[in-house]
């Protein structure tokens, strides 16, 4: 080991990078460390046992007064840098902060060629970009003179990060929607860092709190106790990516899809990819407003949600509690034919007739010599039938709907799956429960009385897809627990803070 003292002409400056390079000392004790590695030489020359040559050199006189020496030095050394300013200097911090504010940062990067990944924030109120220190500012630049100035800098860049000193005032109202959707960062190449990303599920409730890039907003997933908020695709970007999905999921219900398969390579959509979309959706909600029986596999299957998605993969929903002067909440039963549906509205309405209603619903047949009109049913004329259920619930009316709730009754019906986004309205605030059927065994059991064939219900492909507007979901198995289940969930309904439609 060759070891020699190096001097430099200002012995008191010591430069914290070159600490491990360049030690300068005192006279004093250059002179003390010359002597002991003259003494370290001289022994090695001797050839002695190098145990006790290490022995002999740590209980030397010298050398201990040399650790305690330099150990003076390095703290002294330590005191002078503290102590001293360096290029570049800093702009003050601000002596308004508060006490539970993170300090002020120094981040050093270094770039080579290679791409840095930045994103530049403008303060919406003030135009500020971000603080950065002489000899290069960013006062008064444009994001895009930022990022090209970055882009063209190599080697150490140093961000002085400084602690806002104001708490940034939002000009954005918060969001809450509900998704019709499901996302993950994992998966989606084109997401600018997958770690910022958050995943999220058809159902799932948001809370959009930025939504001031074009492309990717910030949210969070309720109910959360997180601070942090994720990345998520905007409503038009998610459009996007949901018209790709959409198309691979409807040849199900659209029987001789002609769509090719080159349609699905990436995110870049050509026209012909747009205009088959638009083709397959078309006739999507045509299927899904047909009423014939023939076309019910079809339409329960794809049940127009994956139209409706497409238009809206955000749902913006708002919190409500029913006052006692608001109507009451229209409750929705929506189940396979056959399960019990109409037998539960029914029951419903028998326990308490004050309370609840069903809306009087339309007929094109003539009135039997015992029926009122009005009354079991509004008799009206085919055209107006017609009319009056293309797009609607049916047989029941908006008007039939509203006179009950107007009544201050709950109203209760039953519709096609189909029908759920005509009554998912911020002024029905529809209650949808969905009936769903117990398992063939119990169905066997239970229905052994009735007339009907209960192997054929139990396999009813009766897919529903917009599972998330399913605010209760019930087996309809032993015929008084099921009415007790629901008149509790109709109860439950009527009282609780719930999210409604906002529209
Ligand atoms: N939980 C139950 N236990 C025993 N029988 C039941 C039960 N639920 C319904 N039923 C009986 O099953 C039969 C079919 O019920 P219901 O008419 O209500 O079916 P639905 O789902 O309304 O069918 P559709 O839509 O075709 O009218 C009826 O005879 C009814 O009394």
């Amino acid at each position: 080991m060759h070891f020699s003292p190096v001097c430099c002409d200002n012995p008191m400056v010591v430069h914290l990078y070159d600490l491990r390079f360049c030690c300068c000392f005192p006279p004093g004790l250059r002179q003390i460390l010359s002597d002991v590695v003259e003494e370290v030489k001289h022994s090695i020359n001797k050839e002695i046992n190098g145990a006790k040559l290490l022995n002999s050199l740590l209980n030397a006189p010298r050398l201990k007064s040399l650790l305690q020496v330099s150990l003076g030095a390095l703290t002294s050394a330590h005191d002078t840098v503290a102590q001293k300013d360096y290029d570049p200097v800093l702009p003050p911090i601000p002596d308004n902060l508060a006490d539970d504010e993170e300090a002020m940062r120094i981040v050093c990067l270094v770039k080579n060629k290679q791409q840095l990944g930045a994103t530049i924030k403008r303060n919406g109120i003030t135009g500020e970009i971000f603080g950065t220190d002489d000899p290069w500012r960013t006062d008064g630049l444009e994001p895009e003179q930022v990022i090209e100035t970055l882009a063209r800098s190599q080697g150490t860049l140093v961000f002085k990060v400084v602690p806002i000193t104001d708490k940034p005032v939002s000009n954005q109202t918060i969001l809450y929607v509900l998704v019709m959707a499901d996302y993950s960062p994992q998966q989606d190449p084109a997401i600018p860092c997958a770690e910022a990303g958050m995943d999220f599920r058809k159902g799932d409730l948001l809370e959009i709190v930025d939504q001031s890039d074009t492309l990717w907003w910030q949210a969070k997933k309720l109910p959360s106790t997180s601070a942090c908020a994720g990345l998520i695709p905007s409503t038009n970007l998610l459009r996007r990516k949901e018209r790709v999905l959409v198309v691979s999921a409807l040849p199900a219900c659209i029987k001789p899809c002609e769509l090719h398969s080159g349609f699905f390579l990436g995110f870049g959509l050509s026209r012909e990819f747009f205009l088959a979309t638009r083709r397959v959706l078309r006739l999507c909600r045509r299927q899904s407003l047909s009423t014939g029986s023939s076309q019910q596999s079809c339409y329960t299957r794809c049940s127009g949600s994956c139209y409706s998605a497409l238009n809206n993969p955000y749902e913006e929903v708002v919190r409500y509690q029913c006052n006692p002067q608001d109507k009451h909440r229209l409750v929705t039963l929506v189940g396979p034919s056959g399960i019990g549906v109409s037998e539960l509205r029914r029951r419903l309405i028998e326990i308490n007739p004050v309370t609840f209603q069903g809306a009087v619903p339309h007929t094109t047949r003539a009135a039997k010599s015992h029926e009122e009109s009005d009354k079991e049913y509004h008799f009206i004329n085919r055209e107006l039938f017609e009319n009056m259920y293309k797009g609607h619930f049916y047989s029941t009316s908006f008007d039939a709907v509203k006179d009950v709730l107007n009544s201050g009754r709950i109203c209760v019906i039953e519709i096609e799956p189909h029908a759920i986004q005509s009554v998912r309205t911020h002024e029905l605030k529809a209650y949808i429960i969905y009936v769903k059927p117990p398992t063939a065994e119990q169905m066997k059991e239970t229905r052994k009385d009735t007339q009907i064939a209960t192997n054929d219900y139990v396999n009813i492909p009766f897919k529903v897809s917009p599972l998330m507007f399913f605010e209760n979901v019930m087996v309809n198995d032993r015929l008084q627990d099921s009415c007790v289940q629901l008149l509790r969930a109709v109860r439950w309904a009527q009282g609780e803070t719930q999210w409604v439609p906002a529209n």
